[in-house]
């Protein structure tokens, strides 16, 4: 891609960039949050929403000729794959027709010789062959008949992977922050598997917030920042230190220690008992958990063993069972309202269902929850209402500042913010309702290195200055611990032990593996 300009609405969000991808190279592009790397894809991929805006300026060459591509059925047909980070998988049916999906193989039979085509039947064999294949590529041993729907989360990136390199003439493909659903196991063999396909010819794009995978993986790196292209550099002649410094445009300082402090005097604010969850991939199978008042409590473990159930469950999202006491009232389960009159607020994990108004401004979004349930930035004259707005904008301006959301403003329409600073505007808008305790999930996904650090320290700012409750899920255990008093590890669905902070990676791991420690961390429950 040759001096990439763009523009939306007469912002310049892409000024002159060059990228430059060999066959069989595994490129990293980085950047910040609202860097440009996602509006380069869309350029490379012809997305609709790059035509819609008055195009854009440069060359994309592939194969050494300028071509521009002009829908993304137009890049597949030229090679270009991509992996989704929401997943395009349909539930109900096996991971083979999934792979197989508007690529389906036919095979002739004794009716469709003499009526035409049309009443060829799908050939299951090859079809199989095919998917087997491609599931190998990934290092996928799972039976290729079996449904999708159910699987756990990290099954469905392999899945999305096996069915790009089922596209036979695949000369570059797309990963958008693959490993971000995936645990570390998970994104260890994503790595392998992404580096397999590598030798065998194919380029990869790899998009990312880890630098640590960019450093195990990458052969070159492009930095991108504000637009422009800050840096291209051989993943030999650099460091992690060096690749966030550049991606930022300062000295980046280590991830924060909070020095967490002791809990074991403080009374319990939310005890859960025997709670069951139907989360599909995630169910919570009898977790019995007692919440402190005032700590920041960790809940990690494996993709698929039920952490992500645990807060949805509470939360009235999924039906679930079983006894959950705030203090002494118990809460009613699966009414999403009742934990919002409570006073319990969430973050959830899942991008697509943040139920961001993408129409409007970031400041209403910051506070519209607030101004619903809890009357705020309302003020009632007899039966007259009127929106205390320049409230609202002071406040939106600190939250702007202390997540660090790149806008114009806030006035700004969130859609056209780019993932991760939407991202910062959910929690924003949940952190607006000062709840007694927040559920938080994967905070810092798709958040870039230098705002990572600034969502954990408002958090920790929160627990220490408003003495609020924090629940947070995380995939990341070094987030984990670097805020959290204690740590409680779900296997199977359910609480398999409880460790500290600074407990070794070993028990760590031999915990998330299933196995019970009850020597551990001794005066942490
Ligand atoms: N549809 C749109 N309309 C207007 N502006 C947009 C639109 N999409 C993106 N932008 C703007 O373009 C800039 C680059 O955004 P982009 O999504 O490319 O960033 P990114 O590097 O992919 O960020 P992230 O890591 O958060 O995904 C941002 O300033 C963003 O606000």
């Amino acid at each position: 891609m040759n001096n990439i300009a763009k523009e939306y609405y007469g912002t310049r969000v892409l000024k002159g960039v060059d990228l430059c991808v060999k066959p069989g190279e595994i490129h990293a592009l980085l950047g910040e949050n609202g860097a440009g790397k996602s509006t380069l894809m869309n350029i490379l991929f012809g997305m609709s929403v790059i035509h819609s805006t008055g195009g854009f300026e440069g060359d994309v060459l592939i194969d050494n000729e300028i071509t521009h591509v002009k829908s993304p059925i137009e890049a597949m047909e030229l090679g270009i794959g991509m992996v989704h980070q929401e997943f395009m998988l349909i539930p109900g049916y096996s991971i083979t027709e999934n792979i197989k999906l508007n690529r389906e193989i036919n095979k002739d039979n004794f009716i469709n010789k003499f009526l035409g085509s049309k009443l060829k039947i799908l050939d299951f064999k090859n079809m199989s062959k095919d998917a087997r294949a491609a599931l190998d590529t990934v290092g996928m041993d799972v039976d290729e008949w079996v449904k999708v729907a159910g699987l756990p989360v990290g099954y469905m990136q392999f899945i999305e992977i096996a069915r790009e390199l089922d596209k036979k003439n695949l000369k570059i493909i797309v990963f958008d922050e693959p490993t971000a659903v995936l645990t570390e196991s998970e994104a260890s063999r994503l790595l392998k598997a992404m580096k397999k396909i590598a030798d065998s010819g194919i380029a990869i794009l790899f998009i990312t917030h880890r630098l640590e995978e960019v450093m195990e993986v990458a052969d070159n790196i492009t930095i991108l920042r504000d637009g422009e292209l800050v840096a291209k550099v051989k993943k030999q002649d650099t460091n992690p230190l060096e690749l966030a410094e550049l991606m930022v445009g300062r000295k980046i300082d280590g991830i924060l220690n909070n020095t967490t402090s002791s809990i074991q005097n403080k009374s319990t604010i939310l005890s859960i008992k025997n709670l069951t969850v139907h989360m599909p991939g995630e169910e919570v199978k009898g977790v019995n958990l007692d919440i402190k008042e005032g700590e920041i409590l960790g809940i990690g473990g494996l993709a698929g063993q039920g952490k992500i159930g645990i807060a949805n469950g509470v939360m009235g999202l999924y039906p679930a069972s079983g006894e959950v006491y705030l203090k002494e009232r118990e809460l009613k389960l699966g009414d999403p309202k009742e934990a919002l009159k409570n006073n319990l607020a969430f973050v959830s994990e899942d991008r697509r269902g943040t139920g961001l108004l993408l129409d409007s401004s970031i400041e209403l979004n910051i506070v519209i929850t607030a101004m619903h349930n809890q009357r705020k930035y309302i003020k009632n004259y007899g039966p007259f209402t009127q929106i205390k707005s320049k409230e609202i904008r002071e406040y939106s301006l600190k939250m702007i500042k202390d997540l660090d959301i790149r806008c114009t403003g806030p006035t700004q329409i969130t859609r056209r913010l780019s993932g991760g600073n939407q991202q910062k505007v959910c929690i924003a808008r949940a952190l607006t309702l000062e709840p007694t305790i927040l559920f938080i999930s994967e905070p810092t996904r798709g958040i870039d290195v230098g705002a990572k650090k600034l969502v954990l320290e408002t958090l920790v700012k929160l627990n220490k200055e408003l003495g609020m409750t924090i629940v947070m899920t995380s995939s990341e255990l070094s987030e984990l611990r670097s805020i959290c008093n204690r740590i409680a590890i779900v296997t199977e669905g359910k609480i398999q032990g409880i460790l500290k902070p600074d407990d070794s990676d070993a028990n760590y791991g031999l915990m998330m593996a299933g196995n019970k420690l009850e020597t551990l961390s001794k005066g942490v429950e």
